[in-house]
């Protein structure tokens, strides 16, 4: 089922590799529940409808939810977590498009573009007012994130002439270097130190206010706000004070509390402010991120309905808390992976990653490779050695 637009080429492709394609673009998110319920889909695609937790409640037999985009703030991973249920996003689809507008908004702020556009229609000329733009060229670009697209802000901006700078706490003066991009020793020294700040990073409770009131306050007079990342990040309120103040622009694509569906009223007194260019959320909105979207979408749902493997996963735990890694290598028969199994729960642990791989040969062996919670014992050991089937078992514990 797929709750929001997507790519009609997309929904074609889907159903030519055989998938029963349910489309409900104009899907609003408390109607969610109800048509996950009546419908009953294995697999869930949505672009920024939220699905909350009684959304996954309500949807028996839902397996995955794809994210046609980056941000998954909108989706509840706790309980998608809770029940069993995968979350996929498609990282770096869009990023091209997102930058894209970020350049097209720091350019309307130092032209005034959709200002002069507008009493240009309203029959007014007045080169006198408009003609009073600072220029890219050699201004100080200041990335708050060095994700997907950051990288891609920063390409452009390069080649605009602009001085590019990036603050991300896992930012190293290897990985910008790489880019021509030079690393901010905080978030502070970016923002006290930059002409334009463009915001990149993704909506979570450390990001919530990541830039509010005492982080506007460090930015030079004139300079300009860009944000495209997620409403949240960017105190709106603050913002507006900052704006009012005549102290600093800012060009925006995302708000606190912003409509989720295609059309809305919105009434946000920030969008009034003279200092404000807005665009409705449309950063990845253009037929190039909805084809590599769709692309991904389709890469993401043939690889779980062929292998039951999940590209993309965001709710998984990676590393995971086990440290003890039982590498069992045995004979590969029927029933020997359920006899080690019987061992571990005789001992009662719990597994939590399991692998088995074959080697090549008519009647090879084969090695599982079992991460468990708690550390197995001498006897766990002995009594899978124990099993006739049983070539070899090694214990690896993480420092
Ligand atoms: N306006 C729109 O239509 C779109 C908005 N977005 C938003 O943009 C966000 C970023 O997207 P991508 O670049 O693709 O994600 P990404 O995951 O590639 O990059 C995020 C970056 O933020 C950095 N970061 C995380 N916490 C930070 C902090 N406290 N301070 C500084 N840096 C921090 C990470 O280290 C990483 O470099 C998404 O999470 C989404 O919310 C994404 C696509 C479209
Ligand atoms: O990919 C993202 O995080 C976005 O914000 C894009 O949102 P959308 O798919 O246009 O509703």
């Amino acid at each position: 089922m797929i709750a929001d637009k997507f790519h009609p080429r997309g929904i074609e492709r889907l159903s030519e590799l055989g998938h029963e394609v349910l489309s409900e673009p104009s899907l609003s998110a408390g109607d969610l529940p109800e048509t996950l319920a009546a419908k009953r889909p294995e697999i869930l695609i949505v672009r920024s409808t939220k699905v909350t937790a009684t959304s996954f409640e309500a949807a028996e037999g839902l397996a995955l939810v794809i994210r046609a985009g980056a941000g998954v703030n909108t989706i509840d991973l706790e309980a998608a977590s809770r029940l069993g249920i995968f979350v996929a996003n498609c990282p770096g689809k869009n990023a091209i498009a997102v930058a894209e507008l970020t350049m097209g908004l720091m350019l309307a702020l130092d032209r005034r573009i959709p200002d002069a556009n507008a009493d240009l229609r309203a029959g007014v000329w007045n080169k006198k007012k408009y003609g009073t733009g600072r220029g890219l060229y050699g201004r100080r670009l200041g990335l708050v994130g060095f994700g997907s697209i950051a990288r891609e802000v920063a390409t452009r901006a390069l080649a605009f002439g602009m001085q590019v700078r990036a603050y991300s706490p896992t930012l190293t003066a290897e990985r910008a270097d790489a880019y021509d991009v030079e690393v901010a020793p905080s978030l502070d020294a970016l923002l006290g130190d930059s002409d334009v700040v463009s915001v990149h990073v993704p909506y979570r409770e450390s990001t919530r206010h990541l830039i509010g009131a005492p982080q506007l306050a460090l930015m030079p007079e004139g300079a300009v706000l860009v944000h495209t990342a997620r409403g949240g990040v960017v105190d709106d309120r603050a913002l507006s004070e900052a704006v009012a103040a005549g102290r600093i622009r800012a060009g925006l694509d995302v708000y606190e509390d912003e409509p989720s569906g295609g059309k809305a009223e919105f009434n946000l007194e920030l969008r009034k402010l003279e200092g404000v260019y807005g665009t409705p959320h449309i950063g990845a909105s253009t037929q190039q991120a909805a084809e590599a979207i769709a692309a991904e979408a389709i890469r993401i749902v043939t690889s779980f309905a062929d292998r039951g493997v999940v590209p993309n996963t965001v709710n998984l735990d990676d590393h995971g808390p086990a440290r003890h890694t039982l590498v069992v290598r045995h004979h590969d028969r029927v029933g020997v992976l359920a006899s080690i199994l019987d061992a571990l729960r005789k001992h009662q642990l719990n597994v939590q990653d399991m692998h088995n791989v074959v080697f090549k040969g008519a009647e090879g062996a084969a090695s599982a490779t079992i991460a468990v919670e708690n550390e197995p014992s001498a006897d766990l050991l002995d009594d899978i050695r124990a099993h006739a089937d049983v070539l070899g078992v090694d214990l690896r514990t993480a420092r």
